[in-house]
């Protein structure tokens, strides 16, 4: 079981673990009392290696491994002796403090890490029956509330400096684990966990500054005005000021050519006093974003969205470089809940570069036990599906989508809406004759078990853009739900309205044809902003568009109908992102005030009946993907300072 751990430990990227030398010598002689040599040469030994580390990175070891039974107060004796951080595997449960020596910690200090064991071994001893990728988990978690630990994913990562402390709340990890049908989900406080991350990170700017002889530097390449990438390069920039990150923002016009921008991309990144670069996606649609990735400098990839870092964390055993902020900001967000992956069956809706692909990886990384991504084509169904969906939500609990057969259009519509009435499940006989992996050409059949597969996960994250998609009956009593959708909508148009709309108007059909109550007050009054058609669908895309895993191409879609709309002076086009975000409860996404506001794409209300862990939206996962940009900023200051090595 230990060696498995280390297995583990190692590949996720720990490179430095040391102890295993004296951990195999203890191996060999499992029963015997340590001699007071053989105790000895391995302390020895462990400073050596400590000694060799410091030299070598010219930075105290941040992390080794807390040996079993007898060795552990070896280990304890490095911490004494300047090795700062964790330990990070204790591999025997039997391990105490009292088998550590005289010159071991105080008394006092030996009684409340006492304390914190039993608590702690109470645990373990209830999540027994979570195997081996548990015991792991334990392991660590036991190491990082008696020491500053890094978070999750920064045990991942090679050389990481003292990171945050895992906050692990044994009652909430019982809830999630042990609750049925929920009373009401733990929604969890993704500004709260931020802020304190930030703190944690501002904490290291000032020696990161001393090494650099000056601030640690993030560039941000903005094309074009959207509201939405202004708004959060804004925030991006006003995260760093508060820590003591320079910030420089590129502005670029929307007409930028592809060599302009490669260009500008390569001259910020050849800036000394830049040790991070990001470009602000999605990027308008004549440029080639991958290119532009491809040419990012993969040290200074802040984002991880170089083929070369994204590689790293998307192969097995791989040691990571820089991970996307938001997937990294779910994982700490869960790891500084208590929220344990290890064993759990997850489930990603969405297969985005930005979320959903990195994020399923990591997912894997943190021990979830079968991680299944529904990607691009059973999504786009239910999209298809979603003005239909819409009006059949009065009647049915589960919106079916689109029967397999023939691609969209109003005859498959009224297929959906007709087997909408008595068929919630994937077993029901309307799914029969669907083609399993008929993928986009007619992937009825995968959109068709979303409802089921997400009722399997014990984790699931939603990162599709799609307003309120997931429903109560999607979730598995008891699951843990991220949403990482951003979607705007009409405040009008609040599931419950739109059903009891749906409801009275009894029957209106899929397309919300003149259906003045969803449309946003402000274009009504403004009444300028194309046919109810127009308006309509323009109200799909804004939702699509805001989540951070929508796709290019509807993000293009709808910027181009808000440039139309800024045109014939339905949304403000003179509306900073600062005007906008101070705009309404929203967040002001386009100075949207309050006939607006921001959802997720999980129905929050229905879902945190069920759930015992649910975030929310906003101020869950958005405010821990900035926090995340600064942690991989100081990161890319690390590697160019050389306290790490690339
Ligand atoms: N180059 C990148 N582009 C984009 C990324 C990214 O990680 N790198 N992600 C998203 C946008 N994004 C950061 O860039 C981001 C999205 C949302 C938030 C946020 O704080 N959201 C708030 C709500 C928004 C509001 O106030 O209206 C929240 O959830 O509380 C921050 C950053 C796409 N592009």
């Amino acid at each position: 079981q230990c060696s498995r751990a280390l297995a583990h430990i190692h590949s996720r990227g720990v490179q430095e673990v040391i102890g295993a030398a004296a951990w195999r010598l203890n191996q060999q002689q499992p029963q015997q009392q340590q001699q007071p040599q053989q105790q000895q040469q391995q302390a020895g030994a462990l400073e050596h290696a400590a000694a060799g580390h410091q030299q070598q990175t010219s930075r105290p070891l941040t992390r080794h491994v807390q040996l079993p039974t007898n060795t552990c107060r070896v280990a304890q004796q490095c911490l004494h002796r300047g090795v700062q951080a964790a330990a990070l595997v204790c591999c025997d449960f039997s391990c105490r403090p009292t088998s550590w020596n005289q010159r071991g910690p105080s008394r006092a200090l030996l009684q409340q890490q006492q304390q914190q064991q039993q608590q702690q071994q109470q645990q373990w001893q209830r999540q027994k029956q979570q195997g081996e990728w548990a015991a792991a988990r334990r392991c660590s978690t036991a190491a990082s509330t008696l020491h500053d630990e890094p978070s999750a994913v920064q045990k991942s990562q090679p050389h990481l400096p003292p990171g945050p402390t895992l906050q692990h709340h044994p009652n909430h990890q019982d809830q999630q684990q042990h609750a049925g049908a929920s009373q009401g989900a733990r929604v969890l406080d993704g500004k709260a966990v931020a802020a304190a991350w930030s703190e944690q990170l501002q904490q290291q700017v000032p020696q990161l500054s001393q090494a650099l002889g000056r601030p640690p530097g993030l560039a941000v390449v903005l094309v074009g005005s959207r509201p939405d990438s202004m708004l959060y390069v804004t925030k991006k920039e006003e995260a760093c000021l508060r820590i003591g990150i320079n910030c420089r923002i590129i502005r670029l016009p929307e007409s930028v050519s592809q060599a302009q921008l490669q260009q500008a991309v390569a001259d910020v990144a050849a800036d000394a006093a830049v040790d991070g670069v990001l470009v602000q996606l999605p990027l308008p649609r004549h440029l080639d974003e991958e290119a532009v990735m491809g040419a990012l400098d993969p040290r200074k990839d802040v984002d991880g969205f170089h083929p070369l870092n994204m590689g790293r964390m998307l192969m097995r055993g791989r040691a990571r470089r820089f991970v996307p902020a938001t997937p990294l900001g779910v994982v700490e967000l869960l790891s500084r809940s208590g929220v344990s992956l290890a064993g759990k069956t997850a489930v990603v809706l969405g297969d985005s570069n930005i979320v959903g692909t990195p994020l399923a990886a990591l997912l894997r990384d943190e021990g979830a036990a079968l991680v299944t991504i529904c990607h691009r084509p059973s999504i786009h169904d239910w999209f298809e599906e979603r003005s239909a969906c819409r009006s059949q939500r009065a009647q049915a609990d589960v919106c079916l989508p689109r029967l397999p057969g023939p691609g969209p259009g109003p005859a498959a519509a009224s297929a959906a809406a007709a087997g909408s009435a008595g068929a919630s499940t994937p077993s029901s006989s309307t799914q029969q004759g669907a083609v399993p992996g008929s993928g986009s050409e007619g992937g009825g059949f995968q959109a068709s078990q979303l409802p089921a597969i997400c009722r399997t996960a014990d984790v699931l994250v939603v990162a599709v853009g799609s307003p309120e998609l997931v429903r109560g009956a999607w979730v598995k009593p008891g699951a843990v739900v991220v949403d990482v959708g951003i979607n705007v909508v009409a405040a009008a148009e609040e599931p419950a309205a739109a059903a009891a709309a749906a409801a009275a108007g009894g029957g209106e059909g899929g397309s919300g044809k003149g259906s003045s109550s969803v449309l946003p007050q402000g274009m009504q009054q403004k009444g300028s902003c194309g046919s109810p058609d127009q308006q309509q669908q323009q109200q799909h895309l804004t939702g699509f568009q805001m989540a951070q895993g929508s796709t290019v191409e509807a993000e293009h879609a709808l910027h181009q109908q808000q440039q139309q709309q800024q045109q014939s002076g339905c949304c403000q086009p003179d509306a900073t992102a600062a005007e906008a975000a101070a705009g309404g409860g929203s967040g002001g996404m386009c100075g949207l005030g309050s006939n607006y506001r921001v959802v997720g794409d999980v129905s929050h209300e229905e879902v945190a009946g069920v759930a015992s862990v649910l975030t929310p939206v906003p101020g869950g996962v958005g405010p821990m993907t900035i926090a995340a940009v600064l942690h991989n900023t100081l990161q890319a200051a690390r590697y160019t300072a050389g306290l790490l090595r690339w």
